[in-house]
């Protein structure tokens, strides 16, 4: 059974499980790719030009042999190209081995020195990562919607942005409303007001380290097991399962088979399985006092969520 898709503001459907591939190593993630797609049911694969592995995930599309028209391919603007949209998207296209993105995100608010000393983290002498603070996130997004003019992307979106950050684009995206908005989402960062702010703008929420990333705890959460237990489910699907019940789109990464057609099929059995009871608990458990977001770059940037926890480092520019 294909899993839900959701409908974006401007009309495009997306597959509500879509398979993550950072930290895929190149040489597993055309397998899993090509698994996924060809075996699983997948539909809809989530990658980055900063992941360095785009080209290997090209090559597990085309291994699949399921026509691109069926899948729905993301990927995401790195920072050192806010000012250099077309270029770093022809990069995409390129390695994917595709003409077109379903969805393209802006990764990350935060625009680095595109002539640094690295093209992907360059840093000041200082150590901290080289942003560019003159560059306008308004204009990135300009730049953005000239690709889907260009028709080199059906749609675009957003990536790690606060209800602050959101505000520097909003106003001026007047033409292409951002569709959709990744973010980290699970039991224990549930953003229930970043959430209320994207349902009152339309914008649908997409959530990435679903299980909480490598080594989570939250697949041995008590409450977690518990549920799964009373489903008889595994922990992954009482997860996912929560998501795609809340109408928010799941990317859980695998690069194992049995995970990656779990993560499909026992998911779309959770969603049919969990309760009210269930869902709110849920939602609950940050509130609980487990609170905890898992990937905190160290941007020298305040990117306005309350909920960063980990020390800020101070830019000395
Ligand atoms: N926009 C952004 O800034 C970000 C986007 N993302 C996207 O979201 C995706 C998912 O997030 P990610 O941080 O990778 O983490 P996930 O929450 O998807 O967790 C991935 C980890 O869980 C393991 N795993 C997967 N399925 C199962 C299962 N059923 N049971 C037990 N363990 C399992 C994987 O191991 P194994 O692979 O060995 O099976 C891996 O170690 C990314 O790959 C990326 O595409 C992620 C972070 C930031
Ligand atoms: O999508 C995944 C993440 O955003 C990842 O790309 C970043 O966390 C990156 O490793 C960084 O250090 O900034």
């Amino acid at each position: 059974m294909p899993a839900p898709s959701i409908k974006l503001n401007n009309g495009v459907e997306i597959p509500a499980i879509g398979l993550g591939t950072w930290q895929s190593k190149p040489e597993e993630v055309v397998s899993a790719v090509s698994y996924a797609l060809k075996e699983a049911g997948y539909r809809h694969i989530d990658c980055a030009w900063g992941y360095s592995n785009e080209k290997e995930v090209g090559q597990g599309i085309k291994q699949s042999g399921v026509p691109r028209s069926e899948i729905f391919i993301t990927s995401k603007l790195w920072g050192t190209y806010h000012s250099r949209v077309e270029e770093a998207l022809d990069e995409t296209l390129a390695n994917l081995g595709t003409d077109y993105l379903d969805l393209y995100l802006i990764h990350w608010p935060v625009p680095m020195n595109p002539k640094g000393n690295h093209p992907t983290f360059p840093t000041l002498p200082n150590g901290l990562r080289d942003v560019d603070h003159s560059w306008k996130l308004s204009d990135t997004w300009k730049q953005m919607e000239a690709m889907v003019k260009k028709g080199k992307v059906k749609t675009i979106g957003i990536s790690n942005f606060s209800i602050k950050k959101m505000d520097e684009i909003l106003p001026t995206a007047e033409i292409i409303l951002p569709s959709i908005k990744c973010l980290e989402l699970h039991p224990y960062n549930p953003q229930h007001e970043l959430l209320s702010y994207l349902h009152s703008k339309g914008i649908v929420p997409e959530a990435y380290s679903p299980l909480g990333s490598t080594n989570s705890p939250l697949l041995k959460d008590d409450v977690v097991v518990r549920i799964a237990q009373k489903h008889s489910v595994q922990p992954s699907d009482v997860l996912l399962g929560w998501l795609v019940a809340h109408d928010i789109v799941a990317l859980p990464k695998s690069v194992t088979p049995s995970r990656i057609a779990s993560n499909m099929t026992g998911t779309i059995s959770a969603v049919g399985k969990l309760d009210k009871e269930d869902i709110v608990e849920l939602d609950g458990l940050a509130a609980s006092g487990k609170q905890k977001r898992f990937i905190m770059p160290p941007w020298p940037v305040d990117l306005g969520f309350d909920n960063w926890t980990a020390p800020m480092p101070t830019a000395k520019e």
